[in-house]
């Protein structure tokens, strides 16, 4: 599904990722992790040809990022988004299913307006879709970005931090429904919370500006320490042995 060689990213004299090699297949479930500074937005960045690579290469599906872009939804770390935004539920996940390049004169079809319903059924946000995106919990609107990803019919799921900051339920949750998901799709999902780890992520990518490990969920405890460069901690511990 994705295919990169050799990728390096620049911000001016700042080096983000340093010659990465990674290929994601079909149906993983890839979790990324990696100290703060890493570089891991950077790659889902990158990947959703955000910021172009430095050098290297990407291909998503055998294209180039650029016209990938619609195999590919994006689920932002929502501590990012702009949530005094007047829109509501309804409207917010509609934005999914615009064309990319986004054209603002589309006009929704019946289809369109039917698949939406469907996703909001799914992921039980019917009873909110009036709702004012201000006024929705943290949980209730990690669950409209991602609403809002499927809508627009994504081979691939990109989220960055989904969990940060949510509640053990909350994050129970967006879990349940990501491995729900992974069945016909394909996931990249950049966390901090290890304990995912052991329960849905089916690989794992260590990275801290170049990529440390990528293989299955099998952290030891040298791997941490050079990705983190630091010694692991006993939780993280208790995970690389399960
Ligand atoms: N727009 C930018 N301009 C300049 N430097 C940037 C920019 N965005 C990120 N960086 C730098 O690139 C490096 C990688 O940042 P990135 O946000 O990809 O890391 P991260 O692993 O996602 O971090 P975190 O876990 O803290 O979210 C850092 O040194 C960061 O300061």
């Amino acid at each position: 599904m994705i295919y990169i060689k050799n990728l390096n990213v620049q911000y001016g004299s700042i080096t983000a990722l340093s010659d990465i090699n990674l290929k994601v297949s079909k149906n993983d479930f890839l979790g990324i992790i990696g100290p703060n500074g890493g570089g891991k937005s950077t790659l889902l960045k990158t990947i959703l040809s955000l910021i172009p690579p430095s050098s290297g290469t990407i291909r998503i599906l055998g294209q180039n990022p650029k016209r990938a872009r619609k195999y590919l939804g994006f689920v932002p770390q929502f501590s990012k988004f702009k949530i005094d935004f007047p829109i509501n539920v309804n409207d917010v996940v509609s934005i999914g299913c615009l064309a990319k390049p986004i054209n603002i004169f589309h006009r929704y079809t019946s289809e369109d307006k039917e698949k939406i319903s469907s996703i909001l059924e799914k992921l039980d946000l019917k009873h909110l879709k009036e709702r004012q995106i201000g006024e929705l919990s943290g949980g209730q609107l990690q669950k409209v970005l991602i609403a809002r990803a499927l809508a627009s019919d994504p081979e691939i799921l990109l989220l960055d931090e989904p969990t940060a900051s949510l509640d053990s339920r909350a994050r129970n949750d967006i879990y349940s429904l990501l491995k729900e998901l992974n069945h016909n799709m394909t996931i990249i999902m950049v966390t901090h919370d290890m304990s995912i780890l052991t329960s849905h992520v089916k690989s794992i990518a260590c990275l801290n500006q170049t990529l440390h490990y990528h293989g299955e969920v099998n952290l030891t405890d040298e791997i941490m320490q050079k990705t983190f460069g630091c010694p692991v901690d006993l939780f993280t511990k208790r995970i690389s042995k399960i």
